[in-house]
Order: structure tokens, then C-alpha cells, then sequence
């Protein structure tokens, strides 16, 4: 489950163009929600395209042992809900792994219920603020009891008689929101989530197909979300589309990598998630929306990708931070080969994911031989144009997936080659990240796979 055994060192090289199509997996934050939902829903919600990394299957194992079957017959995954109040004790201690998600809308879906659970996770996800979550679910009655700093391993006890909150996110974070809406869900009355910046709103989506009384209105005070609690939830048959956040590696790969031509196909573009397409067409990226269309209510779209020689440095609007947040150490590659500095301000929520995101590339870049400025919540890299990236550095993840994949998409740019110490990773949100890449051509895998080279 969380600990994903014996560091595995990886190394990417100079590529020649990579071409092809790119089949990435389904959206991580749609499918941590879909199983959620579906446990809490009465009856068998079926859902295909579900992501099947170890974050994901780390929530489907959470939601069994709060007594909802989750099983996988053909493609599709079948959950069978246990209805809104229903979840059951778990007999064992609840292990999220390297979500951040997962623990923190489990504990949001449980908290309205008069149960006790401990939630513990791996290195990095037992260093992660959890005070944010446990907030709020005490104001609905909950009672939370962590390590200093409100850190995991915690125990949470659900509230006896939950009662209704109207809360405003201190910081914003969809997972906040989401965790609300769910400890919501269990409480009679209305809950109010109030986010000065929109985030992602994937729940609130999700919620609304699952038979929800959701609105949502924008304010003065920002996005107004208001719940209905108690609903029998319906069940659902769910599509999940593809996920941006992964699409964002092969997009950015091919910009960088001379005489690349990439297809990826069947991207999720809510607006609430795309902002680093936005980002990379102001730098001049070669990067078209093919076939825009609307599928299960979300905008969908095939991108395509072509090598991108003149690359320019930009501002990233702060007010984008939140329909980027994961992408920003991938647009910090790209912004390496472009003319021009790149200054992306408003983004201190990067230092408390699974790495301190800013500190981790800038360190990284670093030694790859690109001048990075940062702050406590901004940063910017200085671009040395295309074929001037030195590279040639061993960098560390710190058990973080996008820190690996972003320098190993580096390495394929670079006079020399990039290694990261760890590549384990990778696999919570992009398991076939390796077999993909090498599929369009890049040159890249385990670091001691040919030591002749
Ligand atoms: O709600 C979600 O699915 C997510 C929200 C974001 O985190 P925050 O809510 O902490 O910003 C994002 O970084 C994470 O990968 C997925
Ligand atoms: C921040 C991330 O995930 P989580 O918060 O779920 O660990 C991510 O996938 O980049």
C-alpha cells in the first residue's frame, strides 16, 4: 500500500523527436471522487476509465473497509454504496499511501458520521497539514486527535449529532472544499462553502449527478457553494475522462524535444484544471485544441503538440494558480527552455504537497544549470532558450511524483542526461508514464537498466 519499496533511480537522455499518440490515464481527482460517491450512494454505481494508480487504489481500499464493496469485474469498477450515514467502523487503520485527496475527502466523508477511524500515510503524506481539514469537521462535531502540527497518523471521531457549517476556506484548496461538502452531505440543514479563488470543481459536479442539491453562485465574498444535507444518493455510471494533470507530461515533452508531433487524446479541459494550455499558448507553445466536445458534462478535447523553438518567457497570472497547481513544476521545465523569464507569483500552496514543489525544482534546475529566484510564494526561472539546458545532475524527488516525471521530461531536452534518485512514485498518479514515453521515443528508464552507456 504506502510504502512503495526500494528506491528506483531513473534516467532520461536527449531524444530524438518523440511522435505519436499519448493514451494517458483517467483524471485522479474524478476517480478518488467517483469511488467516494458511489460508496455513499444506495445501490451500484459502474464506473469505466477509473485511474488505477496506488492513490486511487488506496481510497477503493479505504472505502471497503468503511463497508462499501468496490470490485473491478471487465474494465469497469462496480462500487456498491452503503447510502449517506451508512459507513461502518473499520476494523483497521486507514492508509492513504501519498494522497493528500484520498485522506482528506475520506476524512471529510466520515466525519458526520458517529464512527472512529485512524488515517495514517507514507513519509511524505504524514508530513502534510491536516489542521485544514480537521477545522472545520470540528465545527460540524467532530473530534481529531494527531500528531503536533495536526500532522497524520490521526484519529477522527465522527460527530454524535452533526450540525450544519457555513465555512470560507482559509486557503484555496479544492480538497478543503471537498472535504466540507462531504461531512455536508451527513449533516441536516444547509452547508455553506465559501472560496475567495475558485478551485477545482469536481465535486460539486459530482455531487449534482449523484442526486445532490448543490448551487453554486459567485459573490462578492468569491464562489458561494451550498449543500442540502441528508440526500439518498443515486447511483451513477461514470465516464472519467482523461486526466490534465497527467496529459501536461507528454504535452510539454514534445514542446521541448526537437521534431516532436504528439497527439493526446480525450483531455478533461474543465476550466477549473487547464490553465497550464492557457499558460504554455502565451509562450508561444505550438500547442491546438483539436476536436472540442462536451462528454458527461465536461469539456473534452485532443491536444496536440509540436516541438516549440521559440519559447518565451512569461507572467503567470496569480489569479491561475489553481487551474494549474499541479503543473506548475512541468511549466517550470518548459519555462528553462524559453527566451525570457518566467515569474509564477500566488503559488505557496506548492510547498505543502508532496514536496515543497518550489524548493525541490529550484534546487533541481539548479543543478541542471538554470538560474531559479524564489520566495516563500513565488518563484522564477531565468529561460536559457532551446538547446542551451546543461542538465547532467542526479536530482532528489522526495517521494513526489511530478518532481520525478517533470525532470525526467527535463532530461530529454538537456545536453546531458537528467537521473532522478526515485522514480518509484510516479505510479500513484501515472503508472505507465515509463511505457508511454518510450512508446512516442523518449529516452528514458531505470538509471542502472545499461551501465555501459
Ligand atoms: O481536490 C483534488 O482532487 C486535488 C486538489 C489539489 O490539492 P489542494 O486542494 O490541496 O489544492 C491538487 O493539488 C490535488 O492534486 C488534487
Ligand atoms: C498534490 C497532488 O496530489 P495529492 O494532494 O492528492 O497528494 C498531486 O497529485 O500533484
Amino acid at each position: 500500500m504506502s510504502s512503495h519499496g526500494e528506491a528506483r533511480a531513473m534516467v532520461s537522455r536527449k531524444s530524438a523527436g518523440l511522435r505519436g499518440q499519448a493514451e494517458v490515464p483517467g483524471d485522479k481527482s474524478i476517480s478518488h471522487r467517483a469511488l467516494i460517491l458511489g460508496a455513499l450512494a444506495v445501490g451500484e454505481t459502474r464506473v469505466s476509465g477509473l485511474l488505477e494508480g496506488q492513490d486511487v487504489l488506496d481510497t477503493a481500499s479505504a472505502m471497503r473497509a468503511f463497508g462499501a464493496e468496490v470490485e473491478k469485474r471487465g474494465d469497469v469498477w462496480h462500487v456498491t454504496g452503503v447510502g449517506v450515514g451508512g459507513f461502518a467502523e473499520p476494523a483497521q487503520v486507514i492508509d492513504c499511501g501519498n494522497s493528500g485527496t484520498g485522506v482528506r475527502l475520506i476524512m471529510g466523508a466520515m466525519a458526520t458520521t458517529p464512527i472512529s477511524a485512524t488515517f495514517t500515510g507514507d513519509a511524505s503524506l504524514n508530513k502534510r497539514p491536516m489542521a485544514r481539514i480537521t477545522d472545520p469537521l470540528r465545527q460540524f462535531g467532530a473530534h481529531a486527535y494527531g500528531r503536533s502540527g495536526g500532522r497524520l497518523p490521526l484519529v477522527l471521531v465522527g460527530a454524535e449529532q452533526a450540525m450544519p457549517v457555513r465555512y470560507a476556506t482559509p486557503v484555496p484548496s479544492a480538497q478543503v472544499k471537498s472535504a466540507v461538502l462531504l461531512a455536508g452531505l451527513n449533516a441536516p440543514g444547509e452547508t455553506v462553502v465559501i472560496e475567495r479563488e475558485a478551485t477545482r470543481d469536481h465535486s460539486e459536479r459530482m455531487l449534482a449527478g449523484f442526486g445532490a442539491v448543490i448551487s453554486s453562485e459567485d459573490g462578492p465574498e468569491g464562489r458561494v457553494i451550498t449543500l442540502q444535507g441528508q440526500p439518498e444518493l443515486r447511483p451513477q455510471v461514470i465516464a472519467v475522462p482523461r486526466d490534465p494533470s497527467s496529459a501536461a507530461f507528454p504535452v510539454c515533452a514534445a514542446l521541448i524535444t526537437e521534431g516532436s508531433d504528439v497527439l493526446v487524446p480525450n483531455i478533461g479541459l474543465n476550466p477549473t484544471r487547464a490553465g497550464l494550455f492557457f499558460t504554455l499558448q502565451e509562450m508561444g507553445a505550438d500547442l491546438v485544441f483539436e476536436n472540442p466536445r462536451e462528454e458527461g458534462g465536461e469539456p473534452v478535447a485532443d491536444l496536440r503538440a509540436r516541438f516549440s523553438p521559440n519559447l518565451r518567457g512569461i507572467e503567470v497570472p496569480a489569479e491561475r494558480a489553481a487551474s494549474m497547481i499541479d503543473e506548475y513544476p512541468v511549466l517550470s521545465v518548459v519555462a528553462a527552455f524559453a527566451e525570457g523569464r518566467t515569474h509564477m507569483p500566488g503559488v505557496k500552496e506548492l510547498r505543502v504537497k508532496e514536496s515543497d514543489r518550489i524548493e525541490a525544482m529550484a534546487v533541481g534546475l539548479r543543478a541542471c544549470g538554470v538560474t531559479v529566484e524564489a520566495g516563500e510564494d513565488w518563484w522564477t526561472v531565468e529561460g536559457r532558450g532551446f538547446g542551451a539546458v546543461p542538465g547532467g545532475a542526479t536530482v532528489a524527488t522526495h517521494l513526489d511524483h511530478r518532481i520525478a516525471m517533470s525532470f525526467l521530461v527535463l532530461g530529454l531536452a538537456t545536453e546531458a542526461p537528467v537521473t532522478v534518485d526515485d522514480g518509484g512514485p510516479i505510479a500513484t498518479s501515472f503508472p505507465v508514464f515509463e511505457p508511454l514515453m518510450r512508446g512516442l521515443g523518449a529516452d528514458l528508464g531505470a538509471a542502472d537498466a545499461d551501465p555501459a552507456r
